[in-house]
């Protein structure tokens, strides 16, 4: 019998994304299937998912999840299964998963994650008509209230369970007159409960309860032992220090492979790099830029302060100057938006921005572009350097957390013994990047060394395999205490 798993998530790629949570969330079951488990992920019925879910079943119905009626409804995503918590007093909303239009968080979504939580403890505790499952993986603050419930309610039991942060810096944290609203024993009201900082802590309650916390890269597990990447939980993650594992990221060879990807114009392989021609010259239209076989550098990003974005801007300048181009997809810190508009006025034909979402853009992007810069000052794993690598567009990455694991920097040595695949530097300043950036276009200079890169990183193996069957013996050890 294979190992049944409830994932919960509030995304999952195809069917609601916002960043590299929902590339992950549903690439789980199918990394997880050749390794005997099942895995049924739960989501939120944002408009879209129950649009997309169709013909499903109604396989429970709550009168009142922490005061709203809601409903389960299953069917299935690819071969996965899937269940949908329809609440359209949570969920059916216009505007994004998490906020309005205007970016501005829902002021219930404490509540909103709290019942998506209250709600996948009660089907991870097979108390609906879903079957029962053998151990809960938890996502991110949004679906961490699903441990504390389990471990916490009293009408729920105890299982096996996991949670993983993608992202410490969003911890779901919220004023503390919630609390008695959330249905939880007044004895959950601790330190080793859900309190947090004098309020209450979603991630924090979630990290406390799992039997293991899993973070999505090892160098990333290591650093958020520290103040600066613990955001305030540093301490918990050093108690519970021997349940901290770093588990790093895969890429879905499905949706992310140049030789069979149809959002792009011409197809290759690391035997047919020239053919990525085709793809720069469309991209040059595209952004408007002039036409040249000078570098084009690219960035598709949340433009945020994690990323780096405020730092790209200043070295901006710098990188036309030497002769470099950049084409850039993001959106986000609206001074960060409005910067980078009148880097493209400075700069026309040089710098080619589209400021929105656009998962095909974001494909074109690096099948076409030569190299990616990612230069973050933290990142879980990231996964946009993953498909660079993937697509011969060279990652000029910060060495931090999964940037660090997944990228060969092009030093003496690497370069000597010819296993390089990008670029690193350290400290995000303008001085760094500038460095690399000068770095990225020497090497560029010697086509010989440049396709060696590409090719080296095109061949590496990112895919779902060794971390599928991680995350597979991971659940393996748990259940069979
Ligand atoms: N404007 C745009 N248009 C189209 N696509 C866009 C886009 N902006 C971003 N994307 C896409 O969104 C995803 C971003 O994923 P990342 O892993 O790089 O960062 P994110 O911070 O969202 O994820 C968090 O979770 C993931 C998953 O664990 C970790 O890898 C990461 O370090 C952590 O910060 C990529 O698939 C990228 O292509």
């Amino acid at each position: 019998m294979p190992l049944k798993v409830l994932s919960v998530a509030s995304e999952a790629v195809p069917l609601v994304k916002t960043g590299g949570l929902a590339d992950v969330a549903g690439a789980l079951p199918a990394a997880l299937a050749p390794h005997d488990v099942a895995m049924t992920t739960l989501l939120p019925g944002y408009p879209a998912v129950v649009k997309a879910i169709g013909k499903a079943k109604l396989v429970h119905k709550w009168p009142s999840l922490l005061g709203k009626p809601a409903r389960l409804l299953s069917g299935t995503i690819g071969e996965h299964g899937l269940l949908v918590l329809d609440c359209p007093s949570y969920f059916a909303r216009d505007g994004g998963p998490y906020g309005d239009s205007k970016g501005q968080d829902w002021a219930d979504n404490w509540q909103r994650f709290a019942a998506f939580g209250r709600a996948a403890a009660d089907i991870a505790s097979g108390a609906t008509k879903a079957g029962k499952f053998d151990l809960v993986h938890a996502h991110d603050w949004q679906a961490a209230m699903t441990l504390a419930y389990l471990k916490l309610a009293s009408d729920t039991p105890d299982l096996p369970s996991v949670m993983t942060i993608h992202n410490m810096a969003f911890q779901g944290h919220f004023d503390a007159k919630i609390f008695p609203r959330l249905g939880l024993p007044s004895s959950a009201w601790s330190i080793d409960g859900v309190e947090n900082y004098g309020g209450v802590g979603f991630l924090k309650a979630g990290m406390q309860m799992a039997d293991i916390i899993t973070t999505v890269s090892p160098s990333y597990a290591a650093e958020i032992r520290q103040p600066e990447f613990g955001m305030g939980l540093e301490g918990l993650v050093a108690t519970r220090g021997n349940r901290v594992r770093g588990i790093l990221n895969g890429i879905d060879p499905q949706v992310w492979n140049p030789a069979e990807d149809s959002e792009i114009p011409a197809n290759y392989s690391h035997r047919t790099l020239a053919k990525r021609k085709t793809n720069k010259r469309a991209l040059e239209k595209a952004f408007g830029l002039e036409e040249s076989d000078g570098p084009l550098f690219t960035v598709v990003s949340r433009l945020t302060w994690q990323k780096g974005m405020d730092v790209l801007l200043e070295v901006l300048d710098h990188l036309v100057g030497i002769g470099g181009r950049l084409a850039l997809l993001g959106s986000g810190d609206k001074a960060m938006e409005a910067g980078l508009h009148e880097a493209a006025a400075r700069h026309p034909g040089r710098i080619g921005l589209h400021i929105g979402y656009d998962e095909g853009l974001s494909h074109r992007l690096q099948a076409g572009a030569d190299a990616i810069l990612v230069p973050s000052r933290f990142e879980p794993c990231g996964l946009t350097q993953l498909y660079g690598l993937a697509y011969g567009c060279v990652p000029v990455v910060a060495r931090t957390g999964g940037l660090a694991d997944t990228v060969i920097d092009a030093n003496p040595a690497a370069l000597a013994s010819g296993v390089a695949t990008g670029i690193q530097f350290d400290g995000v300043h303008y001085h760094a990047l500038r460095a690399a950036i000068d770095r990225a276009m020497a090497l560029y200079n010697q086509p010989k060394q440049w396709r060696r890169l590409q090719q080296n990183g095109m061949k590496a193996d990112f895919s779902w395999e060794a971390s599928g069957r991680a995350y597979a013996d991971l659940y393996k050890e748990l259940t069979l205490k």
